[in-house]
């Protein structure tokens, strides 16, 4: 709880329209659902950040909500459209990969954090168009070949998968770099970033603590790519009680000593943590093979029939262009658009002077199969151009 930012109250008073800006110059939007009013927009401090208040109407309070995500950047202005649990942000002026933003509410991640916090709590994430498949968790024993088969993967479709670099404390093997195999991290950094709420899931697997941050997935879905992650059976169940929707698979050896001989040959480790990985891998298999966590099981015996297997459930059997399912698409708002709400469609009425005339165009946003959301991004965005006036209607272009 707090005070009401002093120079708000006459626009409050006045019950702004939902969305509509507040005439105060600092390019804030007020959304009312139920008692509560949520003003976002410009901080007080003239940067233009985006900030979250709520104004809860029936005490005449305010309340500063626990913000989870990244939050979008600065922004010379936006309109805000009430859907349902969550509050859809369109940036005027702002880059095409950082147009389309949702502000949770009310959805299942949001009243999972209230119950656990103890506090009001909204979300961010970020909006990509298109429909960028479900990310991958690839589960396994250590030396079992998750690594190999991630790699042949990735080297096949390297514009359709990205790597979710996960955090370990454990030190760098010979040949791996920091930031690209993993981000290599100091214990008491990595414990205060969990704290800080900057991670999916973690686990102390063989003496060190692994984690997803939702940046690392974060990075991935802004590329428009399929996310792959490569942790344990313990961050698999995390995940799979989390929101993010996703495909389990999980690696099994043919035999113990054909894994302990994988292992022994790999030669990255040392022996006392090689017969660490062999003891943890019987429990590992055992959750892996009875638990509901995963969706398929893959035996890994020969390599290459493995990766077959791998693709097919990925739905990569046979041909397949070696392009992403949802590319990013170039689309550019500008300063001056309005924007209305017809059902599940966004209709957005851009405005544009040229040197002779004044053009408008007309988009319209589908936000009803929208997938994901917070923690994470927000796919299944649909856009379509449904009209240029400037001398009359020119036509239609589907630009999804
Ligand atoms: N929970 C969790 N496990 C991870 C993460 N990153 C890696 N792991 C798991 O940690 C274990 C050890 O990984 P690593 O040290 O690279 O050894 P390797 O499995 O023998 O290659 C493996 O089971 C990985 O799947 C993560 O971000 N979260
Ligand atoms: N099907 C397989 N047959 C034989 N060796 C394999 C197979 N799959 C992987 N390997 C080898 O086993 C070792 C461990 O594989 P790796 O991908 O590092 O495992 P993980 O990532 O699960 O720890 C590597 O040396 C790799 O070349």
């Amino acid at each position: 709880m707090g005070e009401a930012p002093a120079f708000l109250v006459d626009d409050l008073q006045n019950e702004p329209l939902n969305g509509f800006e507040l005439k105060n110059g600092t390019c804030k939007t007020a959304t009312t659902i139920g008692n509560k009013m949520y003003v976002i927009g410009g901080a007080d401090d003239g940067t233009l950040s985006i900030e979250v208040q709520i104004f809860d109407r029936s005490l005449g309070e305010w309340i500063h909500p626990t913000v989870h995500g990244t939050k979008p950047l600065s922004s010379k202005g936006h309109s805000a459209v009430f859907l349902n649990d969550r509050i859809l942000i369109l940036k005027k002026g702002a880059k095409s990969d950082d147009q389309i933003w949702f502000l949770e509410v009310d959805t299942q991640y949001v009243r999972q954090q209230q119950k656990q916090l103890g506090t009001e709590v909204v979300a961010w994430s970020k909006g990509v168009t298109g429909n960028a498949e479900k990310p991958v968790v690839i589960s396994g024993p250590s030396g079992v070949g998750k690594g190999t088969l991630i790699s042949m993967l990735m080297k096949e479709f390297p514009s359709m998968f990205g790597f979710s670099v996960s955090h370990t404390t454990r030190a760098p093997r010979g040949m791996e770099k920091d930031g690209v195999h993993y981000h290599f991290t100091e214990k008491s950094v990595m414990e205060k970033e969990i704290k800080d709420g900057k991670f999916l899931e973690f686990a102390s697997v063989h003496g060190n603590l692994y984690g997803t941050s939702v940046e690392a997935v974060e990075v991935v879905a802004d590329a428009g790519k399929r996310c792959i992650l490569d942790i344990d059976v313990q961050g698999a169940r995390s995940v799979r009680s989390s929101s993010l929707e996703a495909v389990f698979i999980f690696v099994c050896p043919p035999s113990m000593e054909e894994l302990e001989k994988r292992l022994r040959d790999r030669g990255t480790e040392t022996e006392e943590q090689i017969l660490k990985r062999l003891r943890n891998a019987a429990a590992e298999i055992e959750q892996g093979k009875s638990s509901n966590i995963f969706d398929f099981i893959l035996y890994n015996d020969n390599l290459e029939e493995c990766y077959e297997k791998l693709k097919k459930l990925l739905g990569l059997g046979g041909c397949v262009a070696a392009t992403p399912k949802s590319a990013l698409r170039e689309l550019n708002l500008p300063l001056d658009h309005s924007v209305s709400k017809i059902d599940d469609k966004i209709i957005i009425n851009c405005i544009s002077s040229g040197l002779e005339k004044e053009s408008k165009n007309l988009i319209m946003l589908d936000v009803s199969a929208l997938k994901g959301g917070a923690p994470g991004r927000t796919r299944g965005l649909d856009f379509q151009a449904i009209g240029s006036f400037s001398d009359g209607l020119i036509g239609m272009e589907r630009l999804s």
